[in-house]
């Protein structure tokens, strides 16, 4: 079936914000990796069909392992200094495809539904992020003074996973490194070449970025019956 997604998880950051003194995608939830918690929710995703790391190097034998439990983890491949480097390698490394996503390893509660919306957006409209309104007034400030406030009709949250032709962010991934552009996700490349399209996500699907996060994975495991 050529009809179907490959992902891209870069997994090969430091996690310093976590303060864990180790990569955080290494930290367990409930018995699991937070890297496993994601693995296993496109494992479990019909319409993935493999699923491609960026490890640190001194990572990549401990990632090699975890094939054996998850088999549709195909290409393993060296990180990079940023994300957007890590996602570059492995985008490099793999066989031409129809349809990717990219998903942080430091999301781990993304949904079956999500993922389902992103793949028929994706189809639809060849390009498709994951969002959630936001829910706090946003405010420009320079120093201590506040310049303006920012119409939050306007004003979404993004977040991964975040889907593209194949073709389209090898394309946008190209034309950064081109033009030195470093942006903080994948869709601010693609958005220098081609229009992008939110679908509503769920705020659940947080990245697990600073310590407190930790209590808000506890919790949402146990909304899921997880612990
Ligand atoms: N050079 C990097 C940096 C980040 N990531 C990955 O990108 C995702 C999102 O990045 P972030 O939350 O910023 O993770 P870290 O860079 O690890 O965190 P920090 O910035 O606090 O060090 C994570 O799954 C992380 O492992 C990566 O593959 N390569
Ligand atoms: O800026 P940070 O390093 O925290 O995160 C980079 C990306 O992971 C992040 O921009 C996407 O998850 C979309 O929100």
């Amino acid at each position: 079936m050529t009809n179907m997604y490959d992902v891209i998880i870069p997994a090969a950051g430091m996690g310093k914000r976590m303060q864990a003194n180790k990569n955080k995608v290494l930290l367990e939830l409930s018995g699991k990796t937070i890297l496993e918690h994601t693995l296993q929710a496109f494992q479990d995703d019909n319409n993935c069909r493999a699923i491609h790391l960026a490890a640190q190097s001194e990572e990549l034998e401990m990632f090699r392992t975890f094939a054996l439990q998850y088999h549709k983890l195909d290409v393993i491949t060296e990180g990079g200094s940023e994300r957007q480097y890590s996602i570059y390698n492995v985008l490099k490394a793999i066989k031409p495809c129809e349809y990717v996503f990219v998903h942080d390893a430091a999301r781990p509660f993304v949904t079956r539904e999500t993922l389902q919306k992103l793949y028929a957006a994706v189809q639809l409209r060849k390009s498709a992020i994951a969002a959630v309104k936001v829910k706090d007034t946003i405010k420009r400030v320079h120093g201590t003074e506040v310049k303006g406030t920012l119409n939050r009709d306007e004003l979404w949250q993004i977040q991964t996973p975040q889907a593209f032709e194949y073709h389209t962010l090898l394309a946008a991934y190209e034309k950064a490194e081109r033009d030195q552009f470093l942006g903080t996700d994948d869709a601010s490349l693609v958005e220098r070449i081609e229009k992008v399209s939110i679908v509503e996500s769920d705020y659940d699907n947080i990245k697990l970025t600073t310590p407190e996060d930790m209590y808000f994975a506890e919790a949402i495991l146990k909304k899921r019956g997880i612990i």
